[in-house]
C-alpha cells in the first residue's frame, strides 16, 4: 500500500474501511477538505489485473461526473503512490448502514429515494456508453438520505470492451452463462437491489455459488407488490421486469428512474407517457433462460471451500 504520509498534501486522520483491494482513510486534502483517501494494498499493486482495476477506478471516478456518482477529487492511477481522493461519506457504504436496521429494512420512501438516485446514476452511465458491472448496496453511499453509486473499478465503455464481472447475489443470468455484460445486466442488479431495499430480503438465495446460480437462472421471485403493498404497481412491475432472465426483456434504467421519481414525488406521475425500453425482439415477460446446470455453466468459477462469499466480485 502507498504510504499515506508520502502522498503530498494529504494528512491521514483515521482508517474508515478496508476492501479486498484497498484501504480507505478519512484524510484532509491539500485544501484542508475532509476526503476519503483510497490506497491500494501492496498485493493489489503487485497483481497486474488488480492494479489495472484500481487504475480504472481512479481514471473513471475522475472522468465521470454526476450528482449520484461518488465524486472523485484527485488521484494517481498507477505506481507506488497510487491513490484516489473522493467525497467522504461518514455513514460508510449502504450495506453497513442496513446491518444496523431492524430486519435490514429502511422505510419504503427512504429506500425509494436511494433507488431513484442509483437509477439516475445508471441512466447517466448508460447514456455515456458505460456499464457499471457491480451495482450493489456495498457500492452505494448515502448522506442526508440521498445516494451516490461508487466503485467504478469494473466499469467499462462498451465501445472499448471490458472484462466481465459481477457479485453473485446481484449478477445477471447472462453473466452466470459466461456471456458479455451490458446495460441490461446493470438493470438486473438494480432490480435485485429494489427487492432487497423494498422488502428487506434478496429475491434469490443460495448457500453455495451453485445454488445461487440455479436460483438466478430458474426461479421467479414473488410479485413485489405482494411483499410490500406500499409500492405502486408501475414500480413493482418494472422491478419484476428488471429481473427478466433474458437481457432483452428488461426495461432501460431510464424507465425505472422515471417510475421511481414519480413515486417519490420528484416529478408529476405521467402514466400516459411511454416508458423508454431497451431494444428488444420478443417481450415474453420472464421468459426462462435455457436450463443450465452448475456443471455446464460457463460462468465465473465458484470458489472452493468455506471461503465462498456471495458479495465478493467475481472476475
Ligand atoms: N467515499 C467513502 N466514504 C466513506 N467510506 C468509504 C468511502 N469509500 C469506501 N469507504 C469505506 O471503505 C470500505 C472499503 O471500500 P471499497 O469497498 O471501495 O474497497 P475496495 O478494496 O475497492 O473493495 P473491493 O472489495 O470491492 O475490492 C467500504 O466498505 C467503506 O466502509
Amino acid at each position: 500500500m502507498s504510504d499515506p504520509q508520502s502522498i503530498p498534501g494529504y494528512t491521514l486522520l483515521r482508517p474508515v474501511g478496508r476492501g479486498n483491494t484497498s484501504q480507505v482513510y478519512l484524510a484532509s486534502d491539500p485544501d484542508g477538505q475532509r476526503v476519503a483517501l483510497k490506497l491500494p494494498h501492496d498485493s493489489t499493486l503487485q497483481h497486474q489485473e488488480a492494479a489495472e482495476r484500481f487504475g480504472n477506478e481512479v481514471r473513471l471516478t475522475l472522468q465521470l461526473r454526476h450528482p449520484h456518482l461518488v465524486r472523485g477529487y484527485a488521484g494517481m492511477p498507477f505506481g507506488t503512490q497510487a491513490f484516489l481522493s473522493m467525497r467522504y461519506y461518514p455513514g460508510g457504504a449502504l450495506d453497513e448502514q442496513l446491518v444496523d436496521l431492524p430486519e435490514r429494512r429502511l422505510p419504503t420512501m427512504e429506500a425509494a429515494r436511494i433507488l431513484t438516485d442509483v437509477a439516475s446514476a445508471l441512466v447517466y452511465l448508460h447514456e455515456a456508453g458505460a456499464v457499471h458491472q457491480d451495482v450493489k448496496p456495498q457500492n452505494v453511499y448515502v448522506d442526508g438520505g440521498r445516494a451516490a453509486l461508487g466503485d467504478l473499478g469494473s466499469t467499462y465503455f462498451t465501445s472499448q470492451g471490458g472484462k466481465v464481472s459481477g457479485s453473485p447475489y446481484y449478477m445477471a443470468p447472462e453473466i452466470y452463462h459466461g456471456e458479455s455484460s451490458s446495460s441490461a445486466s446493470d438493470v438486473y442488479s438494480l432490480g435485485i437491489m429494489m427487492y432487497e431495499l423494498l422488502t428487506g430480503a434478496r429475491p434469490f438465495q443460495g448457500s453455495t455459488y451453485e445454488e445461487l446460480m440455479v436460483s438466478h437462472l430458474t426461479r421467479f421471485p414473488q410479485p413485489l407488490s405482494h411483499l410490500n403493498p406500499e409500492i405502486p404497481r408501475s414500480v413493482a412491475r418494472l422491478a419484476e421486469q428488471a429481473l427478466a432472465k433474458r437481457a432483452a426483456d428488461r426495461p432501460a434504467a431510464a424507465a425505472l428512474h422515471q417510475a421511481l421519481q414519480a413515486f417519490i414525488g420528484e416529478t408529476p406521475p405521467e402514466p400516459e407517457a411511454p416508458m423508454p425500453a431497451a431494444p428488444s425482439k420478443a417481450m415474453g415477460r420472464h421468459a426462462p433462460a435455457p436450463p443450465r446446470t452448475p456443471e455446464n455453466a460457463k460462468g465465473p468459477a465458484a470458489p472452493e471451500g468455506r471461503s465462498w462469499n456471495p458479495f465478493k466480485r467475481r472476475k
